[in-house]
């Protein structure tokens, strides 16, 4: 019989650019106050739950690192073992980074704005290397294996994605251990789209709220038994009406 894998995915808490509604991608914010009850929060329906992690993977921001620690702490699993990862990150938002959400709706249009923030593989424009927003000499990206992004499609974050998830998180999964990958609204939804099998079309429709563990069973092969099940079904639903509708306001 093999043994049971169990993967939850947890979007860090609102940040202090969520709160600002600014397009955060690669910069490095912290979470803000609410975004700490958030990741609390999302600890203890984990505890509660019975369902408890055994080895973590975070990206290399420090919004997800920090809603790990706090949540981990609140299920008093601050101990297990870590491993981040820089293919792990928010989507580069390429020049929207820094930008107002709303104003940008209202610069270009309905139409480019969700393009941009929603489909499937058009990058926004690259960002200068010059920009205060950049993070090409950001020390935390100097041994990352080609060039630090300037921008990013949903298609280049699955492509950068998958091969952490296959040499990583499947190997912890495939030695039975529970798995606890705290990360982003983008390359949660590029993983959610590979798990899922959501068509490139489709994925625009899919928002993750923050601070809500998602959490899967799996195959043998690695596919989802059922549905991923929100810990919170009802706050989820209304975070993820929250982020879809960012820039309407
Ligand atoms: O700004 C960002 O990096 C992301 C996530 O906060 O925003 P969006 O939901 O617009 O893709």
């Amino acid at each position: 019989m093999t043994a049971k894998r169990t993967l939850i995915l947890l979007r860090h808490g609102q940040s202090e650019w969520n709160e600002l509604n600014l397009f955060t991608g690669w910069v490095d914010v912290r979470l803000t106050e609410q975004g700490k009850g958030e990741a609390r929060r999302g600890g203890e329906l984990l505890a509660e739950s019975g369902i408890l992690p055994d080895v973590l993977h975070t990206s290399l921001l420090s919004r997800a690192i920090q809603t790990a620690d706090i949540a981990l702490d609140a299920a008093d699993r601050l101990w297990i073992p870590v491993t981040r990862s820089w293919r792990l990150n928010e989507r580069h938002y390429g020049a929207l980074q820094g930008k107002d959400k709303a104003q940008t709706l209202e610069e270009f249009g309905p139409e480019q704005f969700q393009l941009w923030r929603r489909s499937f593989d058009v990058p926004p424009p690259p960002l200068d290397d010059a920009s205060e927003f950049s993070q090409v000499n950001d020390p935390r990206y100097a041994h990352i294996d080609g060039e630090v992004p300037r921008t990013e499609s949903l298609k280049l974050v699955i492509d950068r994605l998958l091969p952490y998830w296959e040499t990583a998180i499947v190997p912890d999964l495939e030695a039975g251990k529970t798995v606890l990958v705290t990360a982003h609204g983008n390359s949660l939804r590029g993983l959610v789209k590979h798990l899922e099998g959501i068509s490139d079309d489709d994925i625009a429709g899919l928002n993750i709220p923050t601070g809500i563990p998602l959490v899967y069973e799996l195959d043998e092969n690695n596919a989802p038994t059922g549905p991923g099940r929100y810990l919170d079904p009802e706050a989820a639903a209304a975070g993820a009406a929250a982020v879809a509708a960012q820039g309407k306001k």
